[in-house]
Formats: C-alpha cells, sequence, structure tokens
C-alpha cells in the first residue's frame, strides 16, 4: 500500500528528480520528444545522430528490462534535427514490476522537458479486416488492468504532476493522429495503416479463444501487454501522446483453426516490418511541429 504524504512507497518525487537531475548532468540534450519502443522496435533509435546511450542498469533507479528483444538502453539524440529519447525497451507489469515502476520513466521525461511522447508496441489483431503486418495508429483503448485496480494513479495523487481524476477521452491526440494518417498516405502505407482500439491485457500469456472474442466483443481492435499505463501517466502529466501499434499476428477467434502465437513470431514480424515503421516514426518526428503547440527544437 502507498505510504501516507508520499504518492508512492516505491517512487517518491526526490526519486524522480534524482533521475533526472542525473540524466540532465551527464547529457547535453535538451528533449523535446520521447518515444517508446515495443517489442523488438528498438532499431527505432538507430537513426539518430550525436547519439548519448546510457544503459538502464547504470541509471539511478531506473528497473532494468528482462524480455527478450528488448535491449535495456536510453538513447538521446536528434533525429531530422529535433532532439529525441528512445527508450530502447519498456517495463511490463508480468515482468512483475509494479506500474509505478513501469511509467517511471514518463515522469522522468516530463521532468527532462519532453513535451510529446510516441508510445509503440507489437500487439495481436482481433478485428476481421487488420491483418499481421499492419500498423495501428491507437485512436483510444480498453484498459482492463485499470478496471481490475492495477493501475499507475491509484494511490495518493501528486499534484507536482497532475490532477486527481484525469480525463482520458482525448488520451491520444487528434492533431497527432491525423498527421500520422497524412503521413502514412504520403508514403503510400494506407492500405496497411488504420486507427484503432487498443486493448491491455496483463500477460504473459497469450489470450485464449474465449478470451479473445470477449475482448472483440467490447471493442478491442487489438490486444497486447502493454502502452496503456504509459500512456494514463503521460496523459496525466500533460504529455502530448501518439500510440503506434505494429500487428504482428492475428489472434484466433476461432475453434477451428491451428496456428499458435508465440513471442519469436512476435519478433520475426517486428524484424520484416521494422523499415517501414521506422520510416513512419521518422516522417511523423520531422513533422510534428507542424502541430499546433508543439515545440520544434
Ligand atoms: O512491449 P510490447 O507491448 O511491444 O510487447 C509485446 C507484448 C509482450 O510483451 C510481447 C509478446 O510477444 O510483445
Ligand atoms: N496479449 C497479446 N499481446 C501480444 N503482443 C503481440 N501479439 C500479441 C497477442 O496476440 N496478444
Amino acid at each position: 500500500m502507498h505510504a501516507k504524504g508520499n504518492p508512492c512507497s516505491c517512487c517518491s518525487f526526490d526519486d524522480y528528480k534524482c533521475t533526472a537531475e542525473w540524466l540532465l548532468n551527464k547529457t547535453r540534450h535538451r528533449p523535446k520528444i520521447a518515444v517508446i519502443c515495443g517489442s523488438g522496435l528498438g532499431l527505432l533509435a538507430d537513426s539518430v545522430s550525436n547519439k548519448q546511450t546510457f544503459r538502464y542498469e547504470d541509471i539511478p533507479n531506473f528497473p532494468v528490462s528482462t524480455v527478450p528483444g528488448h535491449e535495456g538502453c536510453l538513447v538521446f539524440g536528434d533525429l531530422k534535427e529535433k532532439s529525441c529519447v528512445f527508450m530502447q525497451s519498456r517495463f511490463h507489469l508480468y515482468e512483475g514490476y509494479s506500474l509505478c515502476k513501469v511509467t517511471f520513466p514518463v515522469r522522468i521525461f516530463k521532468l527532462l522537458g519532453v513535451e510529446t511522447i510516441i508510445v509503440t508496441n507489437a500487439s495481436g489483431g482481433l478485428c476481421k479486416d487488420i491483418k499481421a503486418g499492419d500498423i495501428m495508429i491507437i485512436k483510444d483503448h480498453i484498459n482492463l488492468p485499470g478496471f481490475a485496480g492495477q493501475h499507475p494513479l491509484c494511490g495518493p495523487n501528486d499534484e507536482r504532476f497532475g490532477i486527481r481524476f484525469p480525463c482520458m477521452s482525448d488520451a491520444y491526440n487528434k492533431d497527432l493522429r491525423k498527421l500520422a494518417l497524412d503521413i502514412s498516405q504520403q508514403l503510400g502505407y494506407s492500405d496497411f495503416v488504420r486507427e484503432g482500439v487498443y486493448c491491455m491485457v496483463s500477460g504473459p500469456n497469450f489470450e485464449t479463444i474465449a478470451e479473445a472474442r470477449m475482448l472483440h466483443i467490447l471493442g478491442s481492435d487489438s490486444v497486447g501487454m502493454s502502452t496503456i499505463p504509459e500512456v494514463t501517466v503521460a496523459k496525466h502529466c500533460d504529455l502530448r501522446v501518439l500510440g503506434l501499434s505494429l500487428i504482428t499476428n492475428k489472434v484466433s477467434l476461432d475453434y477451428s483453426r491451428e496456428e499458435k502465437v508465440n513471442h519469436e513470431e512476435v519478433l520475426e514480424m517486428c524484424k520484416m516490418r521494422a523499415e517501414m515503421f521506422q520510416n513512419l516514426v521518422n516522417t511523423i518526428i520531422a513533422k510534428c511541429d507542424q502541430v499546433d503547440g508543439i515545440n520544434s527544437n
């Protein structure tokens, strides 16, 4: 339980401050854009120049990554003349981390001066017209762990970050979503980029067929094991959020289908779509100052 007067017993405001100050003292980069790289998507950081990399284990208070396909590095650098920071791997609830630890980096980004966050993930497609290899721009989400009380903002609220009852009906910035759609069209990606609703389950197992059917009936277009805690904390502290999901597999909704999903298949699809995904993210970063209120350095 959270201790009284201390918003969270595992991460205090002093912890966040100490980590942010440590990073600000070690790097000259002052990023305005942060990117969280999902499973197998760490290469999104490959195209930055003036790169400075910190291993998670060397950063005070940072958790470490335990999932294959997650490199465990924080990469600062310039991309298309924008100062950026990339998380080459994220933390998941199923690794045993509290949601406070899972979302720790988001508040660090806020304290570093980040204004926009691009959150990426790998997920399984639930609706008929979504194929493996497609990219889904996240329009909205269903926070299933949140319904069950696994929520990163539970416990006393820290007003230094945001309000007690944040609105989530506009969690995914409309202008950034439009920009991502327009860029997809310009790049000739329209056939495999669409908007949709992402649902988070805690994992680590993939869905049963009955569970997949239920999630689909509830309005989910894809399902994964991350992203929503980070987006919730980002929205709470007033960061602009764009969510991009690579559909790495079709989730089986049919008892007669034989295929069985596994993590290797997820990573393989990330490799196959890496260039396209990277191209989309890079172009969004290059053009995101076209969106109102977004700082261009
Ligand atoms: O970090 P993300 O959400 O991209 O990772 C997905 C969900 C699981 O961690 C893993 C399953 O293969 O990939
Ligand atoms: N829960 C879940 N997470 C995924 N991550 C990538 N594919 C899937 C999937 O099918 N289900």
